[in-house]
């Protein structure tokens, strides 16, 4: 795809806007080449687009779930007929190999479709009266604007993940997609013009994201805020919403234990890890970060994954034979490097990989399997966020349960056993909200996405995931 530096805009109540204020470079990370600028919004953009979408609520919360699926279907037809323009883009901004980012488009178009029909499925109640003359009903109302601020990782996904269900409950939507990837969130506001949504019902600010929080925690037409990031960011924004209990939902960082028992099918764990481990180079939140492997298939597993490791060719996201991209930017590279530094001054073994690269402007780390790993390494404690695989020794379910629990973390887990009645109590003792059971690949838009503990609050995806756009009301009606 030829790359020119483009400039692209906000847009705001239907209008594209934003050209007068300062630009934000976009970088390739496979080889540091400006591909485009966003305008830098700030306060005042964040409140010109906040207030498009409280204007917008009303008549589109009145539309029936039918008329408001109907944009929605147009929105995820349009998606998939601009697959590769968005899956291009979104290469180019964040270093995805393309099949990936192919993938990725799907998937983000899948929750529109899913949702459209989700919206028609939002059943208020009536619940038996306790009282003559009385009766007792549950309404249902979308919650109103929401304010959506996501990160780079999956620039589309993690987008449609929520305006999706935004905009079929009645919601207005105000994106603010990280300054990292904001580019196909641009191409992904130019469908829903396309697709017809009224003027205000979706706007997107690109810009400091600070001074949106700033906006969205204190303008009161905000009625949700949904984050998709880590987890310290997550904690702030938890604080900042204290002051005027913003309704909050949050999918935050992940630390990915895999746990591979005895009697686990070896090859399939192996290839369960490759695809967990080594997707977006191990830049997603259910990434497998902590491999245990009992100790009678430790050797077996390391040598299998090491060979398939191997084959994993490193490069730019648009060479369509590359499996491994690059890392976001320079600090996600030395994040990576910090880890495996660590790991190896306390012992750790590098079984393949382990080098960085940066010729040619990129930020490359080679995929790395690395074992004679222990909990005291930091690789073992906080998120890597890049394409390493530290293999744990372990030797009983007991002891895989204790180390996969002790983190702060909850959002996946995985766990590869051959045993229905090991596998089922092993995983009945781990606290995380995803687990992939003999399946490296759990994610879907029917079900709950979400983490425990300091993962987050909330679900995304399934019938759970609407319900964070809606508001119950109970209505008591007296017949007197
Ligand atoms: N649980 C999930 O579903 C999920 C999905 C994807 C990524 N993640 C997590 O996200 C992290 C990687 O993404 P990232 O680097 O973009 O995360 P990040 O927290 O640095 O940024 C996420 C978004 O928040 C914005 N942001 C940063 N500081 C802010 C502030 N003070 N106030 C308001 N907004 C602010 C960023 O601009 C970006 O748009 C990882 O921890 C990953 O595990 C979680
Ligand atoms: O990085 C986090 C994403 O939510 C992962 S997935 O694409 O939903 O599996």
């Amino acid at each position: 795809m030829a790359v020119k530096t483009e400039h692209y805009s906000m847009s705001i109540a239907g209008k594209w806007v934003g050209d007068e204020l300062d630009t934000l470079d976009v970088t390739n990370p496979a080889n540091g080449k400006n591909i485009g600028t966003v305008p830098n919004g700030g306060e005042k953009e964040a409140d010109q687009a906040v207030q498009a979408a409280h204007e917008a609520f009303a008549s589109w919360s009145e539309r029936t779930s039918h008329d408001r699926a109907g944009y929605l279907k147009k929105l995820h037809q349009l998606m998939l007929e601009n697959q590769e323009e968005l899956a291009q883009t979104m290469t180019l901004e964040m270093g995805k190999p393309i099949n990936e980012s192919r993938g990725e488009v799907n998937y983000a178009a899948s929750f529109i479709e899913w949702f459209a029909e989700e919206g028609k499925r939002i059943y208020g109640e009536t619940v038996p009266t306790h009282k003559e003359g009385k009766r007792l009903q549950v309404w249902k109302k979308p919650v109103g604007v929401v304010a959506a601020i996501t990160p780079w990782n999956f620039p589309a996904a993690m987008l449609t993940r929520k305006m999706g269900p935004a905009l079929a409950a009645g919601c207005t939507v105000v994106m603010k997609p990280s300054s990292d990837s904001p580019l196909t969130a641009v191409k992904l506001m130019e469908l829903c013009e396309q697709a017809g949504f009224p003027k205000g019902v979706v706007n997107l600010v690109t810009g400091s994201s600070s001074k949106f929080a700033n906006v969205i925690m204190s303008n009161s037409n905000v009625r949700k805020i949904t984050f998709t990031g880590s987890t310290d960011v997550g904690k702030i924004l938890i604080k900042q919403s204290a002051e005027h209990v913003k309704n909050l939902s949050l999918e935050l960082g992940g630390h990915a234990p895999l746990v591979v028992l005895d009697d686990a099918d070896v090859d399939l764990a192996v290839k369960g890890t490759v695809a967990s481990k080594f997707r977006n180079a191990g830049q997603t939140c259910i990434c497998a970060n902590r491999i245990y492997v009992h100790e009678k298939v430790y050797d077996t597993f390391n040598d299998k994954l090491a060979k398939a490791v191997e084959n994993l060719k490193l490069g730019d996201g648009q060479d369509e034979s590359v499996d491994v991209g690059p890392l976001i930017n320079q600090d996600g590279l030395d994040k990576v490097k910090r880890h495996m530094q660590d790991a190896v001054s306390k012992g750790a073994t590098v079984v393949t990989g382990g080098e960085p690269n940066t010729e040619g402007g990129g930020v490359f780390y080679e995929p790395t399997v690395v074992k004679d790993i222990d909990e005291s390494m930091v690789v073992m404690q906080e998120e890597t966020f890049g394409p390493v695989a530290p293999v744990q020794k372990i030797t009983s379910d007991e002891e895989a349960a204790r180390l996969a629990n002790d983190t702060p973390y909850g959002l996946a887990a995985y766990v590869f056993t051959e045993n229905v009645a090991r596998g089922t109590k092993l995983i009945e003792k781990l606290d995380f909200g995803i687990v992939g059971w003999n399946d490296g690949g759990p994610s879907a838009p029917q079900v709950p996405f979400g983490g425990m503990k300091e993962s987050g609050i909330g679900r995304e995806g399934g019938h759970e995931g609407i319900d964070a756009f809606i508001e119950s009301q109970y209505v008591s009606i007296g017949l007197e």
